[in-house]
């Protein structure tokens, strides 16, 4: 069942349903592309999140180097994290408990550090002597190798939607100045012994905005959830049954964004998703997570092959979306308030 957004964000029922999210191995790619290619396309359209395995590259030594790393960065004090904060329009640096999702109208309980690969010799990124030597080039070639897979799973998509095998390589150029893929290191805080109300969320309920989001996590750090029921990359519609995503070292939770919903007419599936606050006796620990987002340069032109929403550019389909998004959010609390917005 479909249930309007403003409903669902009062009642953010717990109601869980355990769903079997699809699990593909990439073990022998070469051999094997054909058959994985039709997994990953028949995921896509009908699960929106799906489970990479058995990657070669980057390997579970290297996605676990990157979280030693980004533990790093976080354990940081304050002073120095701050000064790379966020900028709102590069969607660049470094922010805490400041993000407010339309969902919730509460800040997440998190803090994160977004990068762009073609910026790492830029003030964008954090430099300070206390990082340690291997930051930069770790984190640079980690975003190298996301972007490799990611390009991979995108030429998939490519072939479905009848284009070329590489158009989405040649959309995603990561080291050009209009680059927009970025790296989200994320560190959700440790609240052991607190109990949050139920309207509070480590993450609150979203769809990204970008064509494909890459998820690495760590066994024992739980949280994610999902939510299929969304039929249009414009719509707030979602489902009414969360299912939650189990946290595994090495492997990979894809799901498509809203950018290449709205480039395959809506055949491909942008979710929900949320992570939830872990209640006393659960693991309240911190819980650290790194997300690639793939997502267009800002010049290219995004239209599906139907033609069913008007030509625009990535830039611009950012910016709609942002708009869309917190538009709702003031929507709600006109509504909240008694009020008609
Ligand atoms: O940390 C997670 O598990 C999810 C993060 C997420 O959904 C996001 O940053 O967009
Ligand atoms: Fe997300």
């Amino acid at each position: 069942m479909t249930v309007p957004y403003e409903q669902k964000i009062r009642s953010q029922t717990p109601a869980t349903k355990s769903r079997a999210i699809p699990r593909i191995s990439l073990h022998d790619y070469e051999a094997r592309k054909s058959i994985i290619q039709a997994q990953i396309i028949e995921a896509a359209e009908n699960s929106g999140f799906f489970i990479l395995v058995n990657q070669a590259s980057p390997s579970v030594s290297e996605i676990e180097e990157v979280f030693d790393l980004t533990q790093s960065f976080f354990a940081l004090p304050e002073s120095i994290k701050a000064e790379t904060s966020f900028i709102r329009t590069e969607n660049a640096g470094w922010e805490s408990k400041s993000q407010i999702r339309p969902s919730t109208g509460l800040p997440d309980q998190k803090e994160s550090l977004s990068l762009q690969y073609h910026r790492r010799h830029s003030g964008l990124w954090p430099s300070h002597p206390a990082l340690p030597d291997e930051f930069h080039p770790k984190i640079s070639e980690f975003m190298v190798k996301s972007h490799n897979l990611g390009m991979q799973i995108l030429s998939c998509f490519a072939l479905a939607l009848g284009f070329p095998e590489d158009f989405f390589s040649k959309a995603h150029v990561v080291n050009v100045d209009d680059a927009q893929s970025t790296l989200r290191l994320l560190h959700y805080h440790d609240i052991t012994g607190s109990q949050f109300p139920p309207s509070y969320w480590r993450a609150g309920a979203h769809t990204d905005y970008d064509c494909l989001t890459m998820l690495y996590q760590r066994t024992g750090e739980d949280g994610l959830e999902i939510c299929p029921g969304r039929e249009a990359h414009t719509s707030f519609g979602m489902g009414d049954q969360w299912t939650p995503v189990k946290a595994k070292t090495g492997e990979i939770v894809c799901n498509i964004g809203d950018m290449l919903m709205a480039w395959s007419d809506d055949r491909f599936k942008s979710l929900f998703h949320r992570v939830r606050c872990p209640s006393v006796g659960e693991n309240q620990r911190s819980r650290y997570s790194l997300a690639y987002f793939n997502q267009a340069n800002k010049n290219v032109e995004i239209q599906g092959p139907l033609g069913k929403y008007p030509a625009m550019t990535a830039h611009k389909y950012l910016m709609d979306a942002i708009k869309r998004n917190y538009g709702q959010l003031e929507k709600m609390k006109a509504t909240q308030n008694g009020t008609s917005a």
